[in-house]
């Protein structure tokens, strides 16, 4: 065909009949509907965003973008409209958000309400971690990757295997800090990146104890081994900045997988977002660097345990698992299956940089409040008395045998005023305080609003769900750092005063509630305590610049402070 004769024909087909502009107009319209703000029946929302297109989305993509706190955003809304349910429109083309402010009904809905389940949010955001089961919803695949793991947080398996790795991990931290302590000579220097690192070795030890070689820590440590005190490059406020080292490929990969969780979970498309990533050579290396190491890992671990029959390590742990499921089915052992595989590498992503975080607020904290610091010092040595009478740290069965209420009090301080909102998605059409919550709703649990941080908003009580259970905190300063909170004071049966932690004293959803709350959290605590106490008991941390105390913040899969700067003193 000529080419004059194609853009006749092609010119022809485009002609604007009436018919063609009435279906484009139709379109638009449709698409123009389709992303105006469609509210819930019933469930308070503001009236002034509900009538633009995009909603809520423009206004908190102006806010978040400045103050990265999204979740500082979400309880602006709900205070706003002083409610406990509303809901706000910030996802074109999808159901809006339901806020809940209401710690009680927050809890019955995660505990008891087996209509919702791991929300979108995290199936979607947490995309880099693959097969790992935090991503999956309630279902048999979720149990047969939690069937691998039973055990792994008995108290025998946490104070035989991993007790011994965690608690030279935390003195290797020490030793690092007591080094830059004496080049940064009386400055102060953050130690943010020094407490990932440490996380990252605590998970390396949890799932291959020894068997890896590489530490996040050691190359930081050689890094700094040659610095002398008077070459240490010192910042405006006075910091010390210290160089850091290079890590090994494997350990740069786990890395790069919590940023591209940062991206995918912050980004207006996380499906989008993670294709995208996926098209990259760079992310695609990440995967392959990952499925290397743990695949040699498994290879080493399933012949030691052939060897031994012995299960020293969590995945050999895995590796006893899946012999005795494939024998229970008759079937042969399928020890390298994906699911496995990227099981084993989510693990070092989920207790990254939650514990890590969960520390450096702790340690934030006990700079900002040198009283409740030497209260927390105090307790530590009244309570591991011989080891203050012989001058040294405790050991490591007296902190398996012992636990410190004070030092409970101050990590659930830091856990409460820093846990993200959690959120559930309606499997089925259900109700929330008598509203129609409709099937594929999100429903987002406030942590950081009224029934967590403030007092509770009114509810009438006949609408609250039948399982709802009461609670009767005490929700005065609930702003307020203070591990008191948690503690009860007694006399024991000869009249001593006593005094008991109680886990049970104020609301707490820092590790989520009911069957798909965290399942790491044992472990978390035995590393949060050790490190917490060998850090209080060998150093003092002395006050730092007004400047340097209060960090800023962002919130995303954890409320991440930007710094955390320390001036310690070793204690003599
Ligand atoms: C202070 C430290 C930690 C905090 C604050 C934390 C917090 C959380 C939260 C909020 C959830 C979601 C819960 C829910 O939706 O109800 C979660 C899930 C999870 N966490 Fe943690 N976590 C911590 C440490 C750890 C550690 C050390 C591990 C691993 C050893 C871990 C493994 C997991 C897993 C596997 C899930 C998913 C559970 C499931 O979906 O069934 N976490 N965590």
């Amino acid at each position: 065909m000529a080419l004059s004769e194609t853009v006749q024909l092609v010119s022809g087909s485009l002609a604007l009949t009436p018919w063609r502009i009435l279906a484009v107009l139709a379109t638009f319209l449709a698409l123009y509907w389709r992303m105006m703000p469609h509210p819930l029946p019933g469930i308070p929302y503001n009236k002034k965003s509900a009538r633009k297109l995009l909603g809520n989305a423009p206004d908190m993509m102006k806010e978040v973008s400045v103050s990265r706190e999204l979740n500082v955003w979400l309880v602006k809304q709900v205070n706003q409209l002083q409610t406990p349910l509303c809901q706000v429109f910030v996802e074109p083309f999808s159901k809006p958000w339901v806020l809940l402010a209401d710690s009680a009904e927050a809890q019955d809905i995660m505990t008891r309400r087996p209509e919702f389940d791991r929300s979108n949010f995290i199936t979607d955001g947490l995309g880099p971690l693959d097969g790992f089961h935090a991503r999956m919803k309630t279902g048999s695949v979720w149990k047969t990757s939690r069937s691998w793991l039973q055990d792994l947080m008995s108290p025998s398996f946490l104070n035989n295997v991993v007790s011994p790795v965690m608690y030279d991990n935390s003195l290797h931290l020490l030793n690092f800090w007591q080094e830059k302590a004496r080049l940064a000579n009386d400055r102060p220097f953050d130690v943010n990146e020094d407490l990932n690192h440490s996380a990252l070795d605590g998970m390396l030890s949890f799932v291959f104890d020894r068997h890896f070689e590489h530490t996040a820590l050691g190359p930081q440590v050689e890094a700094v081994s040659e610095l002398d005190p008077s070459t240490v490059k010192v910042g405006t406020l006075g910091e010390v900045e210290f160089p850091e080292g290079k890590h090994h490929p494997f350990i740069s990969a786990l890395y790069e997988t919590v940023d591209a969780i940062d991206k995918v979970t912050k980004s207006m498309s996380p499906k989008f977002t993670m294709w995208w990533l996926r098209q990259t050579s760079r992310y695609r290396n990440v995967t392959a660097v990952k499925r290397c190491v743990v695949q040699e890992q498994v290879q080493s671990a399933l012949a030691r345990f052939r060897a031994t029959g012995e299960t020293k390590t969590a995945i050999e742990y895995m590796l006893m698992r899946e012999t005795k499921a494939a024998e229970k089915q008759g079937r042969n052992p399928d020890y390298e299956n994906t699911t496995m595989m990227e099981e084993i590498a989510g693990q070092f992503i989920a207790g990254l940089h939650t514990t890590s975080t969960t520390l450096a607020w702790s340690f934030i904290y006990m700079t900002r409040y040198p009283e409740i610091q030497n209260k927390l010092r105090e307790a530590l040595f009244s309570t591991y008395a011989d080891a203050y009478a012989e001058k040294r740290p405790p050991s490591l069965a007296e902190l398996n045998k012992t636990r410190v209420p004070y030092l409970e009090g101050t990590l659930e301080e830091a856990l409460r005023l820093h846990a993200t909102s959690v959120a559930r998605q309606a499997i089925r059409d259900t109700e929330v305080f008598g509203h129609h919550i409709p099937k594929g709703t999100n429903v987002i649990m406030i942590a950081n609003g009224p029934g967590f941080h403030a007092p509770s908003l009114s509810v009438d009580e006949k609408l609250r769900s039948k399982t709802t259970k009461a609670n009767n905190w005490d929700e005065r300063d609930l702003r307020v750092f203070n591990p008191e909170r948690w503690l009860k004071y007694k006399k024991t049966s000869s009249g001593e005063d006593e005094v008991e932690f109680n886990a049970n004293a104020a609301p707490q959803i820092a590790f989520g509630l009911g069957p798909r709350s965290c399942w790491g959290r044992r472990l978390a605590y035995l590393e949060m305590r050790m490190v917490v106490t060998l850090v209080i008991w060998n150093f003092d941390l002395l006050p730092v610049l007004a400047a340097l105390a209060a960090p800023k913040a962002s919130y995303g899969i954890v409320h991440r402070a930007d710094q955390c700067f320390l001036r310690l003193k070793r204690r003599k």
